[in-house]
């Protein structure tokens, strides 16, 4: 038989190319990729006709080359697999290849501008992007067959004739475009095979070299694989990053297949978490590294790959958006996610706290974005306590056992510990949970949650409440001020209130409050030091209180502090959000003055030394007045610190004070 046939495509736009170049003018390089598929897809199909019997030739090693021509301008594929007959050709070259091509005309003509994952699976006719006649030299596996050669110039006429080929195979040559010569730079298409072919599972070789690694760690059995594998994997996707904190394998085929392996990275403060960096591939072929549209939009941080053939490929990305499969997807990851941190959490505490510093945010942020991952760790969220930091806490803040109930057959509910008893970090620093917190504080103050949002500017009010063993949360990351108004809608009968925004019951010495010490006026202590602050501060908005601190050493404790009522700062965090400026300190803020401390005490005998001496303010007055000043500056500072103006005033009087103490 001699093959010698020309002949027309049967297609019904006359000219399909131009306008297949025009769709995707972007993507142009994809053919590469999809030439490659066919050629993986050759070999594989021959595997399996020689598994079934039908082929019983030697198969060799499968491999597929790529060779470039400068000098004629092509480059060409090679693989060993099943090849085609004249036929065959006709058929799937002729018929197949070109009525998708058609099809996808019809799909895209009039919406080239949408955007679409990866283009993927266009096929053979992607080739005529690029290519300004396109050759295909074939030898099927069959016995007997006749090697085959066709050609087509883009325009629906080919030509079919007999080949000399003697190896079984395909050879698929594209004669570039003047504008396409990019295509015959051996750098750039070792960089497209390294990107779109990298874990093909089939060895393609460049001037005589493998390019490609081949091996798709998340196609492996978990159970095969070690914790080496996945962190060379992880440096391998991503190089010179620091090591990732945990990662998830996943691995289904129901109700959809999906494979891939996530990494937990480090966080870094710079880096943008809107954008996605997880690789989207499709069967080991590489598609896109922008699946933003596919991945909970807090799992976005997460890095590594997904491999699915269920993810509809060829529509828009708005479209993908809202495809019934992909949500399913999507609620799967977040919720092998959520089980990898439960399970960690349950066999390592410390490594888990180690890594929550990190972690922490990003699950605060799923539990704000997602009910159902909320609901599945919402017992794990864990906070940095004062709790025997340091300085163990008095007898009667011991242990209270918690009672938690644990049903065998829930495992969601094996993660919480039978006792209330924190875990500690190798650093010392104890976290909890805020189940645990409540649990353990409910004889104490029941429902009540003390928490500290800046460790340094308020660690004179976490020092005061440790001293009289309240324990002190430390909501202190930035998500944390979305996260108690969250809390706060969850545990809708608990209070959360932050350390400096007022004083509780148990920090107040009620018995030293009443004490008459001027016997001529009837007056209190509490009542003349109160007296005093006014007249010197001389701020009418300014509520003034006086207190006995509660201390056994009362230098331990602050003479005065600032506090401002949780509901007025809050009130005042939403105005400054909404305009986008910081919040302005206000100023009908409380001033708490420690009448059992003895530079108070100090103050109030000062003052009744000075009212003895005759006209006018006497220097021991003046002193009083700025000292009172002084004591509310060193309050305010401890509570918001200054502004310029604020501190220069500060340090002025500051250098007053002391000079008029030494004047004395
Ligand atoms: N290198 C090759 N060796 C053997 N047959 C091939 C080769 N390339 C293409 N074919 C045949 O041509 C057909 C059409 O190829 P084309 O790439 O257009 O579509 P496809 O591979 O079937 O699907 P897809 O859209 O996923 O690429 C293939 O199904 C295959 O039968």
């Amino acid at each position: 038989m001699t093959i010698k046939e020309q002949g027309t495509i049967t297609i019904h736009s006359e000219n399909i190319f131009p306008i297949i170049k025009k769709s995707l003018y972007t993507d142009h390089e994809i053919f590469l990729r999809e030439l490659i598929s066919n050629a993986v897809d050759a070999i594989q199909k021959l595997k399996m006709v020689s598994l079934s019997g039908e082929f019983q030739g030697e198969l060799n090693e499968p491999e597929i080359q790529i060779t470039i021509d400068k000098e004629q301008k092509t480059l060409s594929i090679t693989d060993n697999g099943i090849g085609m007959t004249a036929d065959e050709v006709k058929k799937y070259i002729n018929q197949v290849a070109f009525s998708s091509a058609e099809e996808f005309i019809n799909k895209y003509k009039n919406n080239g501008d949408q955007q679409i994952i990866g283009h993927f699976g266009l096929g053979f006719y992607s080739s005529f992007m690029v290519a300004s006649q396109v050759e295909i030299d074939t030898l099927s596996f069959q016995a007997d067959a006749q090697a085959v050669h066709w050609s087509c110039d883009g325009s629906p006429k080919f030509q079919l004739d007999e080949s000399s080929r003697t190896g079984r195979g395909t050879t698929v040559t594209l004669t570039l475009q003047e504008e396409e010569q990019e295509y015959l730079e051996p750098a750039r298409i070792r960089q497209l095979i390294k990107t779109y072919c990298d874990f093909m599972p089939v060895p393609i070789k460049l001037d005589g070299e493998v390019v490609n690694q081949q091996k798709a760690l998340w196609k492996q059995s978990p159970q095969n694989l070690t914790k080496e594998d996945y962190l060379e994997f992880y440096r391998y996707l991503y190089p010179f990053q620091e090591e990732p904190l945990l990662w998830v394998h996943l691995n289904t085929d129901y109700p959809f297949i999906l494979n891939g392996i996530l990494y937990f990275p480090k966080l870094k403060p710079d880096v943008d978490v809107s954008k996605g960096q997880i690789k989207l591939f499709c069967n080991q072929v590489f598609v896109s590294d922008h699946c933003e549209e596919i991945i909970p939009k807090f799992l976005l941080p997460l890095r590594g790959v997904i491999d699915s053939t269920d993810i509809p490929l060829n529509v828009s990305r708005s479209a993908l958006t809202n495809d019934r499969t992909v949500k399913r997807i999507a609620d799967y990851i977040a919720k092998k996610v959520g089980d990898r941190l439960k399970e960690l959490y349950r066999e390592n505490r410390e490594e888990y706290i180690r890594c929550w510093q990190d972690l922490g945010t990003f699950v605060k942020f799923g539990s704000l974005n997602d009910d159902k991952f909320n609901k599945q760790v919402e017992d794990i969220i864990i906070f940095r306590t004062t709790y025997k930091e340091n300085n163990p806490q008095p007898e009667t803040a011991s242990e209270t056992p918690a009672v938690q109930v644990q049903t065998e057959d829930d495992a969601w509910q094996d993660v919480t510990p039978a006792t209330t008893e924190p875990a500690a970090a190798k650093n010392g620093e104890v976290y909890t949970t805020l189940k645990e917190y409540l649990e353990r504080n409910k004889e104490r103050h029941e429902n009540r949650v003390f928490y500290c949002t800046e460790p340094v500017t308020q660690a004179t009010y976490v020092q005061l409440h440790k001293n009289q063993g309240l324990e002190v949360l430390f909501m202190d990351s930035f998500i944390d001020s979305h996260f108690i108004s969250f809390l706060e809608q969850e545990y809708s009968d608990v209070k959360f209130t932050r350390v400096d925004s007022e004083l509780d019951e148990t920090l107040i010495d009620k018995d030293k409050a009443g004490e008459i010490v001027d016997p001529t006026t009837n007056k209190t202590r509490s009542e003349q030091i109160k007296e005093l602050f006014e007249k010197a501060l001389n701020k009418p908005k300014l509520n003034i209180r006086t207190e006995a601190l509660k201390s056994d050493d009362p230098q331990g404790t602050p003479p005065a502090m600032v506090l401002l009522p949780e509901f007025l700062r809050r009130l005042r965090e939403m105005n400054a959000l909404m305009q986008q400026q910081n919040m302005e300190f206000p100023e009908e803020h409380i001033l708490v003055v420690n009448t059992a401390h003895p530079l108070i005490q100090n103050l109030v005998n000062l003052n009744q030394g000075s009212v003895i001496q005759g006209e006018g303010e006497s220097p021991s007055g003046q002193l009083v007045d700025l000292m009172c000043h002084h004591i509310y500056d060193l309050a305010l500072m401890a509570q918001k610190g200054f502004d310029a103006e604020g501190m220069k005033s500060f340090v002025e009087r500051s250098n007053q004070v002391l000079t008029r103490l030494t004047e004395r």
